[in-house]
């Protein structure tokens, strides 16, 4: 009872909203067994679905559904949960949430809620609360398995790992620090310690380095269109969004600003961006638009380097962040080695270009999802990276200051997993959880 009090059962509705052939509820908490008992009139056989009636304390009866009873500890929250997959109206969902919200000790969940009792209880940690918040949200392919990976708790084992080994360092250290004179510590212990923290160091800069394709699978790349005016670029842009995105005409310098379209390009998040036509221009407005085309090329995770197939070829450059593109195929000309020819008009060579896409998205990729995908994350480890960068740069004359550093970078994984400094976190990522979560 005590915890009942302490932590109120919770309810939601735990599929989507909306009219579907079945939705979810899900219950947690103390007063799980006696919603069981009283709804459904038995409290089932432990993750076995069951057909019941499902009745209200007055003997009503509000839907049939399949019941499943998953006793804690043994459950998503650590706590007795019980799940009744119902008709999915809104009728049945208004009728049974009000009917099991007026049973005492039990109300509505908040966003995030039952994902939150899964944390508290030790479930799931903070990297991968993080990463069934990515899966819930994710659109493409490439999302879906970063985020799995990470729920799965790749991260925190890595980062356990990495936490075990500067935990023996320090060990080592300390035995160095009490066998020796005087400070004067030099001996294989310390020669041990520090080759551990440099083992450490590696794989932390390995992770560091695969945060950028973690964030760009989160965030989307960046593909720019860019090339002369009348290249076709906004054609290709419309084509590839399957929509009337930007103004296309006859008439060069037509685009004048940048805009972006977020797509699934063969299973890549893509923000594709169309550019002013690249030319010299007296017009202000125009030189502004290509100036900012030509910035963002730059900055672009792959530039298509759009010319009319009947216009003369540019010199291909052969770099791993373009791509050369023949447009208008459908003209007379033919593409230079290393062009991809297409046609909008006929739709020709679209589905090449879609594969040279995901090639080079593709390669810029490791074949292994990204361990870190949040700039929370990155920040925890390189700050890791900075003492250890400390400790194997040193002299190592002082062992007490080398223990510290260690200490730091110790302190900095467990932000990364949630164990220390979490509750702001919490509340902003949970804040993102839809209800049912
Ligand atoms: N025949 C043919 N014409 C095309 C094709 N794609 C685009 N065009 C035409 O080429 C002209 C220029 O197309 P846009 O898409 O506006 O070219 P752009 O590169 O965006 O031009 P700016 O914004 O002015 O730099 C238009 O008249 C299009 O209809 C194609 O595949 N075949
Ligand atoms: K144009
Ligand atoms: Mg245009």
């Amino acid at each position: 009872m005590i915890q009942a009090e302490e932590y109120p059962t919770i309810v939601a509705v735990s599929s989507g909203n909306g009219r579907a052939g079945v939705a979810v509820i899900r219950i947690s908490g103390a007063r799980v067994r006696f919603v069981l008992e009283t709804f459904a009139g038995v409290i089932p056989k432990p993750r076995f679905a069951t057909l019941r009636p499902l009745r209200t304390i007055s003997g009503e009866i509000i839907d049939t559904a399949l019941v499943l009873f998953f006793p804690g500890p043994a459950s998503f929250t650590g706590e007795d949960v019980a799940e009744f997959h119902v008709h999915g109206s809104r009728a049945v969902l208004a009728a049974l949430l009000s009917a099991l919200t007026a049973v005492s000790g039990v109300r509505l969940a908040e966003a995030g809620e039952f994902t939150r009792r899964a944390f508290e209880a030790g479930k799931l940690d903070l990297a991968a609360v993080e990463g069934l918040a990515d899966l819930i949200d994710s659109e493409t392919e490439w999302q879906r398995r970063q985020a799995l990976r990470q729920m799965e708790g790749s991260l925190g084992r890595a980062s356990e790992a990495w936490r075990q080994a500067l935990i023996k360092a320090m060990a080592l250290l300390e035995a160095e620090i009490d066998f020796s004179d005087e400070g004067d510590v030099s001996g294989p212990l310390l020669a041990e310690a520090v080759a551990g923290v440099a083992t450490v160091l590696d794989g932390l800069k390995d992770a560091l380095g695969s945060f950028r394709m973690g964030e760009r699978v989160r965030e989307g790349f960046v593909v720019v269109l860019a090339g002369p005016p009348n290249a076709g670029k906004s054609s290709l842009l419309n084509a590839l969004a399957r929509r009337d995105v930007a103004i296309v005409s006859p008439q060069p310098g037509t685009t004048r600003d940048i805009i972006e379209v977020r797509l699934d390009l063969a299973g890549f998040p893509v923000t594709l961006v169309d550019t002013a036509g690249l030319r010299e221009s007296a017009d202000p407005i125009e030189a502004e638009g290509v100036r900012r085309a030509m910035a963002l090329a730059d900055k672009a995770d792959l530039v298509l380097r759009l010319r009319s197939i009947d216009s003369p070829p540019n010199q291909i450059e052969n770099n791993a962040r373009e791509l050369a593109v023949a447009t208008k195929a459908d003209l007379p000309g033919s593409p230079e080695p290393g062009e991809l020819a297409v046609s909008v008009r006929t739709g020709a060579g679209i589905d090449r270009l879609l594969q040279g896409i995901s090639e080079r998205l593709g390669a810029l990729s490791s074949p292994e999802p990204a361990l870190l995908t949040r700039e929370r994350q990155r920040v925890a480890v390189s700050d890791a990276i900075m003492a250890l960068e400390r400790v194997v740069g040193s002299s190592h004359d002082q062992a007490e200051l080398l223990a510290e550093d260690i200490r730091l970078a110790v302190r900095a994984l467990e932000r990364l997993v949630g164990r220390v400094d979490v509750e702001d976190v919490l509340d902003q990522l949970f804040s993102g959880f839809c209800i049912g979560k």
